[in-house]
């Protein structure tokens, strides 16, 4: 007798059912590729019966819960045999170009001359099960356009161009490296080891890697090497509400997860990066989280400047006194409005000439009067207005770009 509920009828009914629900999902498990990674993982001795690949409309592919998930329950435990660490390059055919290349390359390096040669060797590749499955294309800052990232808030542009840069000295200062594994390809490494090749890489790594510490190897250089790529528990997306504990079990040789809350059958499962804000989560992961509770909105010294009266004469010596006391970086509001920081530093640039003399007070967070406070809560209040009405203009012209490429798109 056919069990009950396991026919391609009642699965396809499933599936519709999901499309249904208030936040639509859509399984991703009867693809391909999902197919030949689930073979791959069980030759390795892993398999899975919590989770399945889903498309969820909110936040992308992701693993839903096929079944209620408790508080404190292993929901999935990663033989070692999976893992993709500096281990498994150095036993690789790349170990002794590495050994031999002077002065030693990162760990990062190690991983991304990897996975560029993997992906390059195709269908030769005993990775590509899992190669198939990793994004073709990223969304974090150093892949965007310039006047995509032109869009952003003053700060994260900063943090966004710091990143550009050094992910491109990295990549120049590996070409040396890349030339010396010439003798394993037919064509030139210039071709195999190019700057898309690598970006793909390093956000492969920045992306999706778990933290994993290694004991230091004499062939790799001493930078920290912490980490593994996981594949199948990498489609684990990101809730800053929720808490999981996640580690390699020396004992049981697995790299493990445990949820520390409740998860309904049928939802995404999530973990948590860290307690990271949504300039962070752009900037390194390449999205944002809405309601994230560390969210907060970095204000730049000269941004401040700019909306107080011009003609301060003292206004040089207050922004470097603000400088010098390291009042001129991580000025942020938050949900519950400025920080103590960002209002000590209004506090600092509203003193009036008379208050001037007691600079150092108001850094201690001493109240020098009560038109000081009433003049820094206005010009916080002010400040705020103004960045929300500039995010709405960089929201606008981010959808008109958007629809200019998706026409352009839909022309060619
Ligand atoms: C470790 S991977 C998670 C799996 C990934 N969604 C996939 O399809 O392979 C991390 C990436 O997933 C995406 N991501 C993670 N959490 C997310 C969320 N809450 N909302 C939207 N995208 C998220 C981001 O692109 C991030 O760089």
């Amino acid at each position: 007798m056919k069990k009950k509920g396991r026919g391609r009828t009642s699965r396809q009914r499933r599936r519709k059912s999901f499309r249904t629900s208030e936040l639509s999902k859509e399984s991703e498990n009867h693809k391909q590729e999902f197919i030949e990674l689930r073979k791959w993982l069980k030759k390795r001795k892993f398999e899975d019966h919590n989770l399945r690949p889903t498309r969820f409309s909110n936040t992308g592919r992701g693993l839903m819960a096929v079944k209620s998930l408790q508080p404190g329950e292993l929901i999935i435990s990663l033989p070692k045999e999976c893992l993709l660490t500096t281990d498994t390059v150095i036993r690789s055919y790349l170990g002794d170009y590495i050994t031999k290349w002077m002065p030693p390359i990162s760990p990062l390096l190690a991983l991304c001359a990897f996975l560029i040669s993997e992906k390059h060797a195709g269908n030769k590749s005993p990775w590509k099960p899992y190669l198939d499955v990793l994004p073709k294309a990223y969304t974090c800052l150093v892949c965007l356009e310039p006047e995509v990232v032109r869009l952003l808030p003053r700060p994260l542009q900063m943090k966004a161009e710091e990143q550009r840069m050094q992910v491109q000295k990295l990549f120049i200062s590996s070409r040396g490296f890349f030339s010396s594994l010439q003798s394993l390809f037919t064509e030139d490494v210039k071709h195999v080891f190019h700057y898309h090749a690598f970006l793909w890489a390093w956000c492969t790594i920045n992306t999706r890697t778990v933290y994993m510490k290694h004991a230091q190897k004499q062939c790799l250089s001493a930078e920290p090497d912490v980490y593994a790529l996981a594949p199948y528990l990498d489609l684990l997306n990101h809730s800053p509400r929720v808490w999981v504990e996640a580690a390699f079990n020396e004992e049981t040789c697995c790299y493990e997860i445990r949820t520390t809350s409740h998860c309904k059958k049928f939802e995404e499962l999530f973990i948590c990066y860290g307690p990271h804000d949504n300039h962070r989560l752009l900037l390194e992961y390449g999205f944002v989280a809405s309601n994230n509770p560390h969210s907060a909105v970095y204000i730049a010294i000269d941004s401040l400047v700019d909306h107080l009266p011009s003609v301060d004469k003292q206004m040089n010596k207050k922004i470097s006194l603000l400088k010098e006391h390291g009042f001129s970086e991580n000025l942020t509001f938050g949900w519950d409005g400025p920080s103590w920081k960002l209002l000590t530093a209004l506090k600092l640039l509203c003193l009036g000439p008379e208050e001037f003399t007691c600079w150092k007070k108001v850094l201690l967070g001493e109240v020098i009067s009560d038109t000081n406070e009433q003049k820094s809560l206005v010009l916080s209040r002010q400040i705020c207005s103004y960045f929300i009405e500039e995010t709405k203009t960089a929201l606008h012209k981010g959808v008109i770009l958007e629809t200019s490429a998706r026409s352009e798109v839909s022309a060619a």
